[in-house]
Parts: structure tokens; sequence; C-alpha cells
């Protein structure tokens, strides 16, 4: 695959002035639970994220982080708690509220049979973009998916079907982008080339971005601040550099691990 710092679209996006943060919260969430029979997925969940900032969900296997975006995304139902997009409430307002947010993981496929310009056309129509035809070129020039639009999407490498997923996730220009493992499977040249598309995409539009992963130094690089759950709740919610600070370690990954093991620092009692 070649570089792809190189493409000529990024480039130019790079040099914009960014969109300088605004303390206005996109999304707010409020004692958020969710119990699937015995097991308490998410229990009294409570944070927010301006507009134009990127925060990090991170958490062990099991955390709760799935679930946090599942019902962000409308698709599971809470047992209490609200979420907020935008000031809009997703239970009151659920159609309004879904179309202000998009999501990505390469754990959710699209139709593989469709090609890409297939795919992007339904996921506009869905969305009920105003020119999709207007919008899918933009994001192929973007995205560099010019070459691949007549490719049906299970023919693609991995690098290519992450850029296909962000484009759908883009499709609609979300006010809140939920990612879950971005970067995941991809090799070191095209995540980079992710990271420094999400900034870029993040300074140009002020959009916030919920971010879980298990990457912590793409965490470290990305994110303004971090939640890290455990057990279903949030233990912890700092800037990396504070964290690093209050937990007295030098990385990201022995603070996700003191937390992990319940070794927890500089937390009052
Ligand atoms: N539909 C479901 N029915 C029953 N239990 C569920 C369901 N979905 C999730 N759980 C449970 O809820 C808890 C939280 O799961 P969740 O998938 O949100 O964690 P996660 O932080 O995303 O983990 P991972 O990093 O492994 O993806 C787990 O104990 C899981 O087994």
């Amino acid at each position: 695959m070649a570089p792809h710092p190189t493409f000529a679209g990024v480039d130019r996006l790079w040099h914009d002035a960014p969109v300088p943060p605004s303390p206005r919260p996109i999304l707010e969430i409020e004692h958020l639970s969710k119990r699937f029979g015995a097991v308490e997925a998410v229990r009294d969940v409570s944070f927010s994220i301006a507009a134009g900032a990127i925060t990090g969900l991170l958490g062990g296997n099991g955390a709760g982080k799935t679930t946090s975006i599942a019902m962000i995304l409308g698709l599971v139902k809470p047992s209490a708690g609200t979420i907020r997009v935008d000031g809009r409430e997703l239970a009151r307002e659920p159609v309004a509220v879904k179309a202000m947010m998009n999501f990505s993981s390469p754990y959710v496929d699209l139709p593989h049979r469709l090609t890409v310009t297939e795919n992007l056309t339904v996921f506009a129509r869905l969305y009920g973009v105003a020119a999709p035809r207007r919008r899918i070129a933009a994001l192929a020039a973007d995205l560099d998916l010019e070459g691949l639009l007549d490719r049906p999407v299970g023919r693609l490498s991995a690098g290519q079907k992450t850029r296909v997923a962000l484009a759908k996730a883009l499709i609609n220009e979300p006010k809140l982008l939920l990612l879950d493992e971005p970067t995941a499977s991809l090799d070191p040249d095209t995540a980079d080339w992710v990271r420094r598309y999400l900034t870029d995409y993040q300074r140009r539009s002020g959009a916030a971005i919920l971010l879980a992963s298990h990457n912590m130094a793409e965490v470290e690089r990305l994110c303004a601040d971090v939640v890290m759950m455990r057990a279903g709740r949030i233990v912890d919610h700092d800037t990396p550099a504070g964290l690093l600070a209050r937990y007295g370690r030098d990385t990201l990954e022995d603070v996700f691990l003191d937390i992990a093991r319940d070794r927890r620092k500089g937390k009052p009692s």
C-alpha cells in the first residue's frame, strides 16, 4: 500500500486552521446503567465530551465499553440514566439525535457483495444526505477511495476496508463520532495515517469523538481526556498527563494495568 500521508486531500486539509475546542458539551451522559439479567454491564456512568474534543474510553475485557457505546447509539436501551447529544435527549428525540452521530468498528462488517459506492449510497440515503454523489466523491478524494469505488467491499484489504468504514462513519458529517478500535489490525503506516486523518477531521469539523481502544499509545496521542472503566463503573477520568502524574507512571499502559488490577493511586479514600 502507498504511504498514505502523501494523499493530496489530507495534505491540503492538514494545513487548514484548526477549530478551537469549545466547552459546550456535545455528549452528556448522566447516571447511565444497563443490566442484562444478573449482569450489571454498566453501573451509574456519568461523563461529558465537549465539542472538538477526543475522549478515550478505556477498560479491560468486559468493562462495559461496548455496552456504553451501544446505548449512546440507541442500539441498546438503558436500564437507567439519560443520554443527550448537542442538548437533545436520545430517549425523547431518537431520530434527530441518531442523525447527529455515526460509528465505526472493524468488528462490524459492511455488506460484502455491494461495491464501495453502493454501500456508501445506502448509508447516505439512510442518513438523508442532501447530495449523496457529491458527498461520496468528496469522501473518496479525502480517503483515497477513488480507485476502489466500483470494487465489492468483500474484496478489499483490511486497510482499505477501514478507509471505507471511515467514509461510512463520516457520510452524515456527524457531530459525535463513536469509534471502536479504529486502528485494530492495521499496519503501523496505515494506523498512523488513520490517526492523522481523525485528528484532522476533528480539528476541521469541531466534531467530538469517543474512542474505545486497547492501544494505549494511540489514546495518549489522540485524546484530550480518558475515561477509565472497570466492571461497569468509571474508576477514573482525567487527562493522560493527569493520570500519569497521579499514578506515578511513565506510560498510560502502566496506569491501565494499575486500574485493571485495582492498584489505584492518588485516589481520595
Ligand atoms: N447482550 C448481553 N447479554 C448478557 N450480557 C452481556 C450482553 N452484552 C454484554 N454483556 C456483558 O456485559 C459486560 C460488559 O460487556 P461489554 O461488551 O460492554 O464490555 P467491553 O468493555 O466492551 O469488553 P471488550 O473489551 O471485551 O469488548 C460483560 O460481562 C458481558 O459479558
